[in-house]
């Protein structure tokens, strides 16, 4: 029997399975009913302890493509039933022998529903199974890339600042034809200057986006020079650099069936989510910026825009990886942004 304890007292006893350690970090739940290993592997869950509310998970297994980085960077994982015979032909191993070779512990026979009901009403908080384990800060350190990768491709030149990138966002990228330099995210303007983009993109990555507040200045001279799209912690960062406040949601947005509405076309897609902050709408009024996207549940900003320059972010995720990929033409419209530019010859700056 193995118990995980919430900081505010409530536990929820189930038996331990994965790694045989113990485990610390914030407890937040996603909705999705497929995708698990793209979830448990994205870098932007870094410290945290993942609930999943679909109540069988590993029923197709762990496969060779579904990786959003090399290794998961969650502390742990709670679920209901997990399944350990599971059953798809690029299956090649079970949930539990996964996460014990990547040294993640789970834990089953939670009721995961009432659990995210729980944090619904309460709000995000830390927790525990087993004894001992450290909350994880200073989470992008953890999962940013230190050096720069160059991934050859097409004509045009996307700088890649990473922060924890998911592999969908350069999937995307390379899908498109672009020549993608992931760079790591403490580097300098002149430096990315020096590498000639034609655009950028900054990308999602976890924890609190004014935990990297040392990256703004940067991010604002990128933004006056070259045709930017933030994602997720990449859009916070944006909207933080041109002087917006962000905030720390009750229990954020986690799941594939999030809806937000484009408020250019009046048209409403489903979406990919994962995070616990947003930008606050009424800091983007001293701004020069404009809300794109609004989520239809809760009313949240969901996309903004600079109203002259090139440059654009969503809260969401276009690139899907798992979920829907009904938004992924935010990718084109940032190709065209490029394709514009380019035939203004630069005129901005
Ligand atoms: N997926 C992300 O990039 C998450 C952004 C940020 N860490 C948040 O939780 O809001």
């Amino acid at each position: 029997m193995t118990t995980l304890t919430l900081r505010t007292g409530e536990t929820f006893a189930g038996k331990g399975f994965g790694a045989d350690v113990a485990c610390s970090g914030e407890v937040v739940f996603n909705t999705g009913m497929t995708g698990y290993q793209e979830m448990m592997t994205d870098p932007s869950y870094a410290g945290q302890i993942l609930v999943f509310t679909y109540p069988m998970i590993g029923n197709y297994g762990i496969n060779r493509r579904d990786a959003e980085s090399i290794k998961p960077s969650l502390k742990g994982v709670v679920v209901k039933k997990a399944s350990h015979r599971p059953h798809h032909h690029q299956a090649m191993m079970n949930l539990h022998e996964w996460l014990t070779l990547h040294g993640i512990p789970g834990l089953m026979d939670v009721d995961t529903r009432m659990l995210a009901r729980l944090i619904r009403e309460r709000g995000t908080v830390t927790g525990s199974f087993g004894e001992g384990g450290d909350i994880l800060t200073n989470q992008v350190a953890h999962v940013a890339s230190e050096k720069a990768t160059w991934i050859p491709g097409g004509e045009k030149r996307v700088v890649l600042l990473d922060f924890g990138s998911k592999k969908g966002i350069i999937r995307e990228l390379t899908r498109r034809g672009l020549e993608v330099i992931v760079v790591p995210h403490t580097i300098s303007a002149r430096e990315i200057d020096a590498l000639h983009p034609d655009g950028i993109v900054i990308s999602n990555g976890p924890g609190d986006p004014v935990d990297v507040s040392h990256v703004l200045p940067t991010i604002q001279t990128l933004c006056s020079t070259y045709p930017t799209f933030g994602i997720c912690l990449g859009h916070q960062l944006i909207a933080l650099a041109h002087g917006a406040k962000t905030e720390k949601m009750v229990f954020g947005h986690r799941g594939g069936n999030h809806p937000v509405m484009d408020k250019r076309k009046n048209v409403v897609s489903l979406s990919s989510q994962n995070h616990s902050y947003s930008v606050v709408r009424e800091s983007l009024a001293q701004t020069d910026f404009v809300e794109t996207f609004v989520n239809v549940n809760d009313d949240s900003v969901e996309g903004i825009m600079h109203k002259e320059l090139p440059v654009m972010s969503v809260q969401f995720h276009p690139e899907a990886a798992p979920g829907p990929v009904d938004t992924s033409y935010l990718f084109d419209e940032f190709m065209t942004m490029m394709v514009n530019v380019q035939k203004r010859g630069m005129t901005y700056a």
